[in-house]
């Protein structure tokens, strides 16, 4: 597993915007969207092109195309569905599949209750997009999901990290190395409710309101 936390003033201090408990949904949505692209930018670096020729007004020259079949990308109802746009701004080609998936805020297990992806992912590069790693127990899942229905690879998109849940993936994912983690952030720790600390909050809730 590699993990590239994307250091630059920009994403952090659209990251300290977010951050901020006075910022309010309409623009936190926004934040959001414009720190994917910017980590969509470094997530994206090895997705698979071949060369193309192109010609141009002046003259025919070598280009690049992106392989078929296109990236998947899966958002991770509800968060990651916040990080969707900014994701297909940089690559509007790739197809989108779904899962929902919620933790039980009483043991952190994550929960499955919604799956919208193709049965077949043999050769597919996946960009799991979720903001928030906490124990890590859901992308875990996600992972392990994607590679069982024959992902080649994957990239997890997330705003912030725990080092403990960073860590869990970390043992469990050593040596695979078809799976990376693109990160704004690694914060100082989980607290005693698996929240990251200092944090957002409840990313979902953020963007879209509380739930029960
Ligand atoms: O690393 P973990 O400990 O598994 O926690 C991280 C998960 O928790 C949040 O989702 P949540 O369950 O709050 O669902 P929501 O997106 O619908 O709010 C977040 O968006 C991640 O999916
Ligand atoms: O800090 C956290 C942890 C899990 N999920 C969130 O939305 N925030
Ligand atoms: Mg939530």
């Amino acid at each position: 597993m590699r993990v590239s936390h994307v250091d630059h003033p920009l994403v952090a201090h659209k990251l300290s915007v977010l951050r901020d408990e006075s910022t309010n949904s309409p623009v936190f949505r926004q934040l959001t969207e414009e720190l994917v692209t910017l980590l969509a930018y470094e997530a994206t670096r090895n997705v698979r092109v071949h060369e193309v020729e192109v010609t141009t007004p002046v003259a025919t020259t070598t280009g690049t195309g992106l392989d078929k079949p296109t990236p998947l990308v899966v958002p991770i109802l509800r968060a990651g569905l916040g990080m969707l746009e900014g994701m297909t701004r940089l690559v509007p080609t790739a197809e989108v599949g779904f899962l929902g998936m919620a933790r039980n805020e009483q043991t952190l297990e994550a929960v499955t209750y919604a799956e919208r992806l193709p049965d077949d992912l043999t050769g597919r590069q996946v960009f799991v997009l979720d903001p928030m790693l906490a124990t890590g127990g859901t992308l875990r899942e996600a992972i392990n999901f994607l590679f069982a229905r024959g992902a080649e690879d994957v990239t997890c998109i997330c705003l912030l990290a725990a080092p403990e849940g960073l860590a869990a993936l970390e043992e469990k994912l050593r040596d695979n190395d078809r799976v990376t983690i693109v990160l704004a952030s690694i914060d100082e720790k989980l607290d005693e409710n698996g929240y990251i600390v200092p944090g957002l909050g409840d990313a979902g809730d953020r963007l879209y309101g509380v739930v029960d």
